[in-house]
């Protein structure tokens, strides 16, 4: 069985993780022999993002997951589960779409748990949802502006969305439903990151794309994460954006994360594959 290393895989990532052992949380910090980027843009010394003992579901009386911890400062953690772990209502529950009903979401150290979606994507967490879920009547740009304002934030981002991802300068004027899938998921992302986020939480990007859409896919968020401005959770299925992107992946079952795999290790690699991907 091949490895499937990432190109850059883990450069500049760091994770500590939190799991509830027989003494409560126990964490683990970092990876042997980890590169740290030399420059940063955005001091990220802080713990970006403290998942503790976290319960949610789509009705506060009927928790769809529980006691789930990990703490991310850079970089990109995956979670992976069959259809109905729970990786969907776990992202809305990140972002504030569904109500937390147990256990806290620190954001440098500020709990954010009782924050509206909102003024959680002012504290910085900002979500790319499942099925994208772009305007599709709206231009480009005018995706991207309603995503500006939303936060609060200044009208500039955009040209530097556009500089990062060109293929949306070069179609602002066109309407999100002409995009291509690719295109779409790239829009949906740009409209997270305009919103200048410290943490992105992606639900599926690669849902419904071709391989190579995929492909690019992974190549513009590596570029995100190189840059070491923003740190992401993803919620995916695809081994090769999970190998491409994140340092460690979750295990999710029924509701509760049974594991972790280090993407450091290649046996962890193949792990992954051939347990969880049915390869
Ligand atoms: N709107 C909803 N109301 C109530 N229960 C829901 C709702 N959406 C999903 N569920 C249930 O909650 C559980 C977790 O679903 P969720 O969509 O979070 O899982 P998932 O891991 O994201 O799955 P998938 O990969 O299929 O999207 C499942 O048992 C599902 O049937």
């Amino acid at each position: 069985m091949p490895h499937h290393p990432g190109p850059q895989l883990r450069q500049g990532a760091r994770l500590g993780h939190l799991e509830r052992g027989a003494q409560g949380p126990v964490r683990h910090r970092g990876l042997p022999g980890e590169v740290r980027r030399p420059a940063q843009r955005r001091d990220h010394n802080v713990t970006t993002l403290s998942v503790i003992d976290l319960q949610g579901g789509y009705r506060e009386s009927v928790p769809v997951f529980s006691e789930v911890g990990f703490e991310l400062d850079r970089g990109a953690i995956g979670v992976i589960g069959r259809n109905g772990a729970g990786k969907t209502c776990l992202a809305q529950t990140l972002s504030g779409a569904l109500t937390t009903t147990n256990g806290s979401i620190l954001l440098g150290g500020r709990a954010v748990e009782h924050l509206s979606p909102r003024a959680r994507v002012s504290a910085g967490i900002s979500l790319v949802p499942e099925g994208r879920l772009i305007f599709g009547q709206l231009t480009v740009r005018e995706n991207l502006e309603v995503a500006v304002h939303a936060a609060g934030r200044g009208e500039k981002r955009i040209a530097a969305m556009e500089e990062q991802f060109p293929i949306l300068g070069h179609k602002r004027s066109m309407r999100g439903a002409s995009l291509s899938g690719g295109e779409q998921q790239l829009l949906a992302i740009a409209r997270a990151l305009v919103q200048e986020p410290t943490v992105v939480i992606l639900d599926e990007p690669s849902l419904g794309l071709s391989p190579i859409a995929v492909d690019n896919l992974t190549v513009a968020l590596r570029q995100v994460l190189d840059e070491g401005e923003v740190a992401m959770v993803l919620m995916e299925q695809n081994g090769e954006l999970l190998t491409g992107l994140c340092h460690s992946v979750l295990l999710m079952d029924q509701g509760a994360i049974t594991g972790t795999l280090d993407m450091g290790d290649p046996a962890d690699q193949d792990k992954l594959f051939e347990s969880y991907l049915g390869v």
